[in-house]
């Protein structure tokens, strides 16, 4: 990295986190992130093609700690395909990926690249349904897949604690005992947001979050997503424009694997590329 990005991306870190400046002589905890050149994730000229069509091509982007990203573009930008990279379900041909400074997600199972902290939410809800909003979350805190030991499990109160800011952040404190199943398709989607929120994941992937949703529903999902930023970086796709204008800061566009713009909503709505491949006129 150069001297000009370190200092750029020390500036972005004292933006995003309300003033921390990067210190560059620290020690750092052994599996800590290292965010002192501000960024906590970092993707440098990945490709990928399936059966030599380049899906991904020449992809460079990076998110600052605290940072709420839109990702918007046409279907078959890549934006799932680039998902699956960072998480580790598909491998890149080429380019680098990483978590923080040091840590190459490309030297990580998918497994353990959720264990270092990136969390991520598919557009379909996989809550278990007969479970309970609580139940739910319960699971998701001790990570187990086997639902009666994690069930039987005794919580620590700073467990408890953490599940009820939890259920008050994703608005299901009054759901609390009812069964999964019998939530809106709104609240199922909060309650999966809950079950990543619990792990206090860094980073939060979300594809197409408010897809289905009533507006009123759109609008809580905005706010929740809002309140998480400083705290998580979120890495969100969506492809409603309102919403997007509600949450955004920095939007990127991919189009063909690749950047095709970035900057605030009205620079890329007014970039006649962009109009030309998504917008439309
Ligand atoms: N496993 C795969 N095998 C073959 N082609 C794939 C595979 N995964 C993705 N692709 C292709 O790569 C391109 C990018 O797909 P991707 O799903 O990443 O786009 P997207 O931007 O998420 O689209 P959408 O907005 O429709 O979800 C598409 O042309 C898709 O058909």
């Amino acid at each position: 990295m150069t001297p000009e990005l370190m200092e750029q991306g020390s500036e972005r870190l004292q933006h995003f986190s309300g003033g921390r400046a990067a210190g560059y002589g620290r020690v750092l905890e052994p599996g800590a992130l290292d965010l002192a050149h501000g960024r906590i994730l970092y993707l440098e000229d990945v490709n990928r093609s399936f059966d030599g069509f380049k899906a991904i091509n020449g992809l460079s982007l990076d998110i600052a700690p605290g940072e709420l990203r839109c990702i918007i573009g046409p279907n078959g930008a890549g934006k799932t395909t680039m998902m699956d990279i960072i998480t580790g379900k598909t491998r890149p041909d080429a380019g680098q990926v990483f978590f923080g400074s040091t840590i190459n997600l490309l030297r990580h199972s998918e497994a353990e690249i959720a264990q270092l902290g990136i969390g991520r939410k598919f557009q379909k809800p996989t809550v278990f349904e007969p479970l309970s909003v609580f139940e739910n979350l319960e699971l998701a805190l001790q990570g187990s897949r086997s639902v009666p030991s994690a069930l039987w499990h005794k919580l620590s109160g700073a467990q408890r604690t953490r599940l009820a800011e939890v259920l008050e952040l994703i608005r299901l404190q009054d759901e609390w005992q009812r069964p999964a199943g019998l939530l809106s398709h709104g609240q199922k989607q909060w309650l999966e947001i809950g079950m990543l929120l619990v792990q206090d994941p860094k980073l939060l992937l979300l594809d197409e979050p408010v897809a289905g949703m009533t507006d009123q529903e759109t609008e809580r999902t905005a706010e929740l997503f809002l309140s998480l930023k400083g705290r998580h970086s979120l890495m969100v796709v969506e492809h409603d424009m309102s919403f997007i204008a509600r949450i955004a800061e920095t939007v990127t566009v991919l189009c063909d694997g690749a950047v095709l713009a970035q900057g605030t909503l009205d620079q890329v709505q007014a970039d006649e590329r962009v109009i030309e491949v998504y917008l439309g006129r």
